[in-house]
């Protein structure tokens, strides 16, 4: 166990009422360095991919539009990242229990935006493919400063919500609800981003 059940349900509380929650410190020192080490490593080897938008046959690329690096996570291939997963499956556990959403599938990704990027305004669900729940980011972003840029804003009910994607801080939202935008960015932002999905993912790999 990563979290008393009190602090999950108090999270879980948070997000069936605000349809978003935000929790500092999510993730220990240990993991965020293990997390970094291995985003290095992917990183030197060439591994990310410039991202796209849309599903399968609508994927393509626009920078104009959503301007990060990606690379996709496999619970089995990426060993290093094994924690984190085990981390994944006590949130899983807890919307079960006290949020009743079931949630069988998932999918996520490491993500780089480099200095001058940003992502449009916009929703998790594809038209075409509506399964994405619940998204889930971490950010990576140690020293982060006000001026930095990169913040992620939410849209709600007229609200502008700024979020600093500070290192160890974790943010859920509900996909298909939740509109929000990343900010330009004006140093190299680092955040791992995914998805607790309706079925199964199966061509996860293949979406931007
Ligand atoms: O990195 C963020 O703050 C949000 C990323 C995002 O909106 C996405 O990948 O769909
Ligand atoms: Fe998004």
């Amino acid at each position: 166990m990563f979290y008393s059940d009190d602090q999950w349900l108090s999270w879980m509380d948070e997000l069936a009422e605000n349809d978003y929650v935000i929790a500092d410190n999510f993730i220990s020192e240990d993991l965020y360095q293990s997390i970094m080490q291995y985003f290095a490593e992917l990183e030197q080897a060439d591994k990310l991919n410039k991202a796209g938008i849309g599903a399968q046959q609508d994927f393509t690329v626009k920078a104009e539009i959503r301007g990060d690096f990606i690379y996709w996570l496999d619970e089995s291939r990426d060993q290093p990242m094994a924690p984190f997963f085990g981390l994944m499956e006590e949130l899983n556990q807890s919307l079960r229990r006290f949020c009743y959403l079931s949630l069988p599938g998932s999918e996520f990704h490491l993500a780089k935006y480099p200095a001058g990027s940003h992502y449009h305004r916009h929703l998790d669900q594809f038209q075409e493919r509506s399964n994405r729940q619940i998204t889930v980011l971490i950010y990576l972003n140690k020293n982060w400063k006000p001026g930095n840029g990169g913040e992620l804003v939410i849209y709600k009910d007229d609200q502008e919500i700024k979020v600093e994607p500070i290192a160890k801080r974790l943010l859920l939202f509900k996909s298909d609800v939740i509109e929000h935008e990343v900010l330009t960015t004006n140093v190299p932002r680092y955040s791992l981003t995914g998805w607790l999905l309706k079925q199964p993912a199966e061509v996860g790999f293949l979406l931007g």
